[in-house]
């Protein structure tokens, strides 16, 4: 802004002067191409060669612009990106002018442990001028908001939203079956196809949303995208692109007259607000994730500040807690259909289990290794969760490491790692249980990440996964279709911050 008007000023200076428009236009086009060229030539030239991480290895326009990562993640497959530039480069990558990837088992604790003075990185900023848990940047802004938001999460609090996870899962099941029956009827023994990505994120939106508004967002029932909910997904996949430079994403929003994808986010948080005011509205509602955010505002004088904090956070519940369950599940059914075999073991685990009891279900070692085993090849945030070292710096295997660096420790590398587990990159849930040996190192695994900016809602997500696998396995069979051994499922799969996966179509039939 100030560059724009000394510009203007000098303009206006040089034709007072000169008194021709067109000389005075030449020359302080002169004047200010030599200044921003002597300006971005000596930015590069220190970032590149005087700069205090230039003995990081890493791509060239790496080390002088954050746009080279734009540029380079537009395909929306930035896992893969860093996971290439780790065999090129080895474990310490610089991806930033101040910015290091550390694809190392040592990274997690290191950064988000019980020690750990780091902040959240400025990637954050992408979602101002929202306030929220899950981008407060300001340590303690962070901390009460988690104090808050942990009386949501109490064994308590978790027990009356299990019944809800149960009502939606049955309604999955149900609108499954329904659609396998009428393929019967139509003479088609085959079963029907359901498109796993679609149901399963319907069933984890619907669920979130119940969380959020007590309100349900009908997928379900309707068996179709609410288009809110579409808005969202798709402005995620903006975000995503945008993510490495947030100032690209801030400048987007506010340019007029917006641009569609803007408007459509801008439409979408007042539509969130809506359905707050309308949750303030409701009396004598069963207890969910919202009413204990509300409880705080209400007891602090329902002032303007922390009604935004509200809004923020109500958004927070459904994109946070959906679009991550839906990402393991999505991949779980994938490998149950992969290896049959594995429906088999699960269900031999569960069939003298009563699945509508969490602690009976949460026993069921084989189950829980699946899970853990798909979070580990698919950890729903694969390379977000950027964090910036304390003044003191860190440490990683002998390399020290300045503060104020921004650290990406991407868990879709760290959790594939050879030196870490034996075939890594192979699904083999008994890695957990019967072959222990085949985990060689497991400091790395954390894909709920850890420590105070860790998952709020990992007990939730566990209880939702667990009771959604065992309850649809025990009335389908589940395979592929004759062509499709999803690939789709891979070939469209993005990092768009969460994971967002391809269409995966599998054949559903009565188990009999
Ligand atoms: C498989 C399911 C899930 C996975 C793998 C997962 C993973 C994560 C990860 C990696 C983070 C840290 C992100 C960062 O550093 O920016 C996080 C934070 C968070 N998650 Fe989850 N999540 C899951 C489900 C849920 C659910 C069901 C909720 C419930 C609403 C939830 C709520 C949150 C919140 C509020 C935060 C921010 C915490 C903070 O900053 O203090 N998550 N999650």
């Amino acid at each position: 802004m100030s560059y724009a008007f000394l510009t203007i000023a000098l303009l206006c200076a040089e034709y007072c002067r000169v008194n021709d428009f067109g000389s005075a236009v030449k020359v302080v086009g002169h004047v200010t191409s030599s200044y921003a060229a002597g300006l971005f030539s000596s930015i590069v030239i220190y970032r590149k060669y005087f700069h205090r991480l230039r003995r990081f290895p890493g791509p060239r326009l790496a080390a002088v612009t954050k746009l080279w990562h734009v540029w380079k993640g537009l395909d929306g497959k930035n896992h893969l990106l860093l996971e290439d530039l780790f065999k090129r480069y080895g474990p310490i990558i610089r991806t930033g002018p101040e910015e290091l990837t550390i694809i190392d088992a040592a990274v997690p604790h290191i950064i988000d442990g019980p020690k750990s003075q780091s902040t959240k990185g400025i990637f954050y900023d992408i979602f101002l001028p929202e306030v929220t848990i899950a981008a407060a940047r300001n340590i303690d802004d962070h901390d009460s908001r988690r104090r808050i938001w942990e009386r949501g999460f109490s064994p308590k609090a978790l027990a009356v939203y299990e019944e809800r996870t149960i009502h939606y899962a049955e309604l999955l099941a149900n609108q499954i079956e329904y659609l396998v029956r009428e393929s019967g009827l139509s003479n088609s023994p085959e079963g029907a196809i359901i498109n796993m990505t679609e149901w399963i994120s319907w069933f984890a939106f619907d669920v979130m949303g119940e969380f959020a508004f007590s309100t349900s967002f009908r997928m379900l029932q309707d068996r179709k995208w609410h288009s809110k909910i579409r808005l969202l997904v798709d402005g995620l996949g903006a975000v995503g692109v945008a993510s490495p430079v947030p100032w690209l994403a801030q400048l987007g929003m506010s340019i007029r007259p917006r641009i569609r994808l803007a408007q459509d986010w801008f439409d979408l948080l007042k539509w969130c607000r809506e359905r707050m005011d309308e949750r303030l509205q409701m009396k004598g509602e069963r207890p969910d994730v919202s009413h204990w955010l509300i409880e705080s505002y209400i007891k602090n004088g329902s002032q303007t500040a922390e009604r935004a904090w509200l809004n923020g956070d109500a958004a927070t519940v459904i994109i946070a807690g959906s679009g991550t369950v839906s990402v393991v599940l999505t991949f779980a059914f994938y490998h149950l259909a992969h290896d049959p075999s594995q429906q088999d073991k699960i269900l031999k685990e569960i069939q003298d289990v009563d699945i509508y009891d969490r602690s009976q279900l949460q026993n069921c070692s084989h189950l829980t290794a699946f899970i853990n085993e798909t979070l580990r090849l698919y950890p729903p945030v694969p390379t977000g969760g950027n964090r910036i070292t304390s003044p003191a710096g860190i440490t990683i295997n002998s390399t020290y490491i300045p503060g104020g660096v921004t650290i990406v420790a991407p868990k879709y590398s760290i959790h594939r790692l050879e030196s870490s587990y034996e075939r890594a990159d192979q699904f083999i849930p008994e890695r957990w249980t019967t072959q222990r040996d085949m985990v060689k190192d497991n400091r790395g695994l954390a894909p709920f990440s850890l420590g105070k900016f860790g998952c709020i809602g990992k007990s939730l997500a566990m209880i939702e996964m667990r009771f959604v696998i065992a309850l649809l396995l025990k009335r389908f069979e589940i395979e592929f279709q004759e062509n499709d051994k999803g690939e789709v499922l891979f070939a469209d799969l993005k990092d768009q911050f969460t994971f967002a996966p391809g269409d995966l179509p599998l054949r559903f039939r009565m188990r009999g």
